[in-house]
């Protein structure tokens, strides 16, 4: 049927000009005029309007999303090499947001997955010398095992190749074509195979060479399949205006909306040249643009398992999805692009697209084509997964770009996980272990009567809870923070080991002042769960809890009260160790350098500490 319409239609041949100074379509096609039906989709709850649809036949989306439900995807990485620092930083910060949702309540259901098709895939398999199914499996286990060595705990892996996904996307493009958005067409332009995207020249450096890549666009000429992008420029418009936090950091929407100013061209969404991808239903010749096939991942990631995949079963399992946290690198693919063909099907649109920053070396994104990569599981091998997983989060403000540098790396975890928090706990256990046979003496709500760090306590934990709930990850890192360093003022102010010596009621004081901070330790390890989950559940077992307790914690816990009179804790033991320069930690260097060094004069000495 989709190729009858298609056939019928190119009979109508007439010549359509697309305003780009090099690429050039010049369709054999005539798209019948398309109806603007525009439907308002409309919150379940809030009754107001979440989207406008120009597709008669629209598909219901969970009921449930809006309250008890959140859907957050990363991206679905590109298999073309193995994950590196900047695929870790997005998946890094989506597992807080989810931990950090869990904790509220929410049924979450986190997606990731890798994206298997398209040319780079099968030139990076051949020149490997394996197939591309080969190639997309050993890769593709390389993302789950990394997954594991960071404590990521996602709900659904997608991965493109999955005979689901390809139901999915090919239910999907009927979808499109009948609601007259696909159309064929000769195609001329500049290609990056890298970002698998035809360019403007104008956005490209001297040797039309992509600024993302660096490497110079190809002139290619093709006869594809188009989508109608160019018929949604004004709902696009609109959408955006009614509801600006679909992008966020909102100086992301400004971009975006720039863009979509500029004047929307259709794309082209097949490709004849290549061969590994999904063929594009009824016609086997093209396979499905890499694009358009990957973001759809994102639904059929909701199919159950063992369910017949289908769109509407897919989208009832928890579409519209709350949160897409991508890189700022394809904004314009899940802002724009994304956001068009869910219209042109009948979907509702996710909630939130939220583009992060870049992770640089050198100023240049870090980035698989490019090379400049961090190897994550060298970091998790050497620091832990505790320690890369918070330093990333509380060093790069999210949103922004942010440099990695290990001398940086050291201080900052050193400084909050062992000192402001392990070693918080670590003296106060201690005490406990020496004066009070490592048992509380009361309620932690009695011994806070009176006291200030209760309350000061209460408003960080808001502080924190308000941070996470708008995404601003590293300032809710640094509000749990700002709760041992109260914590540590309290130790400091009170010095209850001097109290001790006194016995009588200033020993009893004391005794109150160990729960008092062990109170305040046990809230962090629930505030700073979804960050360092391992180090938190640590903290939860030293102060004498089970797993399975650990396990069930909620945010309502971080609420003044949770330790009660009685309870035995562990025996002290550090949760965090110190990294120390030229221990195992940094691989023995800088130990071996500074012996080096000895006893040499200070040139000499420095020649020695800069060849290192
Ligand atoms: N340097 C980086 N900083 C932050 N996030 C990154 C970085 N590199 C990749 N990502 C994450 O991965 C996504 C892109 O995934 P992809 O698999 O295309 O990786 P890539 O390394 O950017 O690939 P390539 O270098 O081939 O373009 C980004 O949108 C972002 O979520």
């Amino acid at each position: 049927m989709a190729a009858a319409r298609i056939n019928s239609s190119i009979q109508n041949t007439i010549s359509l000009l697309v305003s780009s100074p090099l690429a050039s379509i010049t369709t054999k096609t005539r798209r019948s005029r398309l109806k603007n039906h525009q439907n308002l989709f409309f919150s379940p709850k809030s009754k107001r309007p979440m989207m406008f649809c120009t597709c008669t036949n629209t598909l219901p989306s969970n009921p449930q999303t809006d309250d008890d439900t959140f859907v957050l995807t990363t991206p679905l990485y590109y298999v073309n090499a193995p994950p590196h620092m900047g695929s870790a930083y997005t998946t890094i910060a989506a597992d807080a947001i989810a931990r950090f949702q869990r904790l509220l309540g929410k049924k979450v259901i986190f997606v990731t997955g890798t994206d298997e098709h398209g040319e780079k895939i099968a030139t990076a398999a051949s020149s490997c010398g394996s197939s591309p199914s080969e190639h997309c499996d050993l890769i593709s286990q390389d993302y789950k095992n990394l997954w594991q060595d960071l404590e990521i705990s996602y709900d659904r892996f997608i991965r493109t190749t999955d005979v689901k996904h390809e139901a999915i996307v090919k239910e999907f493009y009927s979808r499109v074509l009948a609601n007259g958005d696909i159309y064929r067409a000769d195609y001329e332009g500049l290609y990056c195979v890298n970002c698998e995207e035809y360019k403007d020249e104008k956005e490209l450096l001297d040797g039309n060479c992509c600024p993302m890549h660096l490497k110079p666009c190809i002139q290619r000429k093709e006869d594809n399949y188009f989508f109608a992008l160019s018929k949604y420029q004004k709902l696009l418009e609109e959408t955006l205006t009614l509801n600006p936090k679909f992008v966020q950091p909102s100086y992301r929407l400004n971009e975006v909306q720039s863009w979509i100013r500029s004047g929307l061209k259709d794309f082209s969404i097949s490709r004849a040249s290549v061969d590994w991808g999904i063929p594009v239903p009824n016609d086997n010749k093209q396979t499905i643009y890499v694009w358009f096939d990957a973001l759809l991942g994102y639904i059929s990631a909701l199919t159950e398992k063992g369910e017949e995949p289908n769109l509407q079963r897919a989208v009832s399992s928890g579409w519209p999805a709350s949160l897409h946290l991508i890189g700022k690198d394809i904004l314009r693919f899940h802002a724009v692009y994304w956001p068009a063909m869910l219209m042109s099907a009948g979907l509702g649109l996710p909630k939130m697209v939220f583009g992060h920053g870049f992770l640089t070396k050198d100023g240049m994104k870090m980035g698989k084509s490019l090379g400049n990569t961090l190897e994550p599981k060298e970091l998790v091998h050497k620091f832990g997964s505790d320690a890369v997983r918070y330093f990333f989060l509380r060093e790069v403000e999210f949103g922004n770009d942010g440099d990695y540098s290990e001398d940086r790396f050291i201080n900052i975890v050193n400084a909050h996980l062992a000192n402001t928090i392990g070693n918080l706990l670590n003296r106060t256990l201690g005490l406990l272990n020496k004066n009070c046979q490592s048992t509380l003496s009361v309620d932690s709500a009695v011994a806070a009567e009176g006291k200030a760090l209760k309350q000061t306590v209460e408003k960080l934990v808001e502080k924190a809870r308000t941070h996470y709930e708008n995404l601003s990850l590293s300032l809710a890192c640094e509000a749990v923070i700002e709760i041992g360093n109260a914590g540590n003022l309290h130790m400091d102010e009170q010095a209850p080991w001097s109290l001790f010596k006194q016995g009588g009621a200033a020993s009893e004081a004391a005794a109150k002042d160990l729960v008092i901070i062990l109170e305040t330790v046990r809230i962090i390890a629930v505030a700073l769960s979804p960050v360092s989950p391992s180090l938190c559940r640590r903290i939860y077992a030293q102060l004498g809890y089970s797993d399975d307790h650990f396990n069930a914690v909620t945010w309502s816990e971080t609420k003044w009260g949770g330790l009660k009179g009685g309870q035995v804790m562990a025996q002290p033991k550090p949760v965090f160790a110190r990294i120390e320069l030229g221990t195992e930690a940094d691989g023995g260097d800088a130990k071996a350098v500074k012996k080096a060094a000895k006893g040499k004069g200070k040139k000499a000495q420095a020649q020695i500490i800069a060849e290192a």
